[in-house]
């Protein structure tokens, strides 16, 4: 892909200018259709950044906008509720459940996170009866999930079918073979409140550095936070919230299933407004849990053990994160120095934009 001459829109973050990275945009009614310019422009935003947004206005796509608000809704009312409703069932397994705020590590050093969040998996919303708490368990929330969760996979199935499509893959080596509907997998979608923080006081600050376990991410949000390292860039820039977009990832997983071809976006997420509630929503498609991977330590992995160990790097405290492979946290991702020593394998405390950064990620 041709590097952008564009001169980078900046916003004032902690008293500095920020860039705003630009991204491609893929329409998913022409993915839909196998078109193969936009194909190979997938191909190129996975291969050359691992990331874009996905125009999602088409008739085709409008319905998974329909169930952005309605989750959002949702998401209000259960937010809202009693801590003790909120956590009716704790955190089942790492992809099911509640977790309240600060149960991580935040994205400043010696700060937890600043988000709760609600995930419900893909796998346990077909149960009979689904751990899900009570305040969101009546069938009209059911069905708002259902669709939130069937309408991301369909999304994210699509790209899936088009990456394989343009890299030319056939038969069982198409990557919709090791993310097959009907076998165990972790996917699962993620609804998460960041609570209103101001870095110069707060000590529960946003979302920390990390790549994402899943093959690829579906993310929704409508407000500013989102901060991405491009590969080869010196520092974390945001992304601009396009209404009628979502952003889109590629994780771990596919970096793996791909041969270590395509990238896995290294990103996290910071308050801009201090005095914003920010709400977002995730849907992490991964790999069946059988699927063996070459993860970027040359280990034979199965995803099921990838997502298990990396959520258990992701809940440690910093000390013990420093002790897990230094690919764990970024899925073998290196960042670029910048004026700080590269943060990845560095336990202690960096400075960045300023600030201090906690040394390995989200
Ligand atoms: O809240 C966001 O915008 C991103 C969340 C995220 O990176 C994650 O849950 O993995
Ligand atoms: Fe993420």
């Amino acid at each position: 892909m041709a590097i952008s001459t564009e001169i980078p829109q900046t916003v004032q973050w902690q008293g500095k200018k920020v860039p705003v990275y630009p991204m491609e945009t893929i329409d998913f009614s022409r993915l839909l259709s196998q078109e193969p310019a936009e194909l190979e422009r997938l191909v190129r935003c996975c291969q050359d950044e691992g990331y874009f947004y996905l125009d999602l206005q088409n008739i085709d796509g409008r319905r998974m906008l329909d169930d952005q608000q309605e989750t959002l809704k949702l998401m209000h009312r259960f937010f809202e509720s009693p801590l003790e409703a909120k956590n009716e069932f704790g955190l089942v397994s790492p992809h099911l459940g509640y977790e309240p705020v600060g149960s991580r590590t935040g994205v400043l050093a010696n700060t937890k996170d600043g988000y709760e969040m609600i995930k419900v998996s893909r796998d346990e919303i077909q149960k009979s009866s689904p751990h899900i708490p009570a305040v969101i368990k009546n069938s009209p929330d059911i069905k708002v999930l259902e669709n939130a969760i069937a309408g991301s996979n369909i999304v994210t199935k699509a790209i899936l079918s088009g990456l394989s499509t343009g890299l030319g893959l056939t038969g069982a080596s198409r990557f919709e073979n090791s993310h097959r509907n009907d076998r165990p997998s972790t996917s699962t979608l993620a609804m998460m409140h960041y609570i209103p923080s101001d870095p110069a006081k707060d000590h529960n600050i946003g979302h920390q550095k990390h790549t994402d376990i899943s093959s690829l991410t579906l993310l929704f949000s409508e407000q500013w936070g989102l901060q991405i390292r491009p590969p080869g860039a010196r520092e974390f820039g945001f992304v601009e919230p396009r209404p009628g977009t979502a952003v889109v990832n590629v994780g771990d997983s596919l970096r793996f299933a791909s041969g270590h071809t395509m990238q896995s976006c290294i990103h996290r997420v910071v308050p801009l407004d201090p005095l914003e509630h920010r709400y977002s929503i995730a849907y992490f498609l991964r790999a069946e849990n059988a699927t063996m991977f070459t993860d970027s330590e040359g280990r034979h992995i199965t995803a099921g053990q990838w997502h298990d160990e990396k959520f258990f790097a992701f809940t440690s405290p910093p000390e013990l994160q420093a002790l897990a492979p230094s690919s764990m946290i970024l899925g073998g991702m290196t960042e670029e120095d910048d004026e700080v020593a590269p943060v990845a394998a560095a336990p202690a405390p960096v400075t960045v934009n300023g600030l201090k950064e906690t040394a390995v990620g989200a």
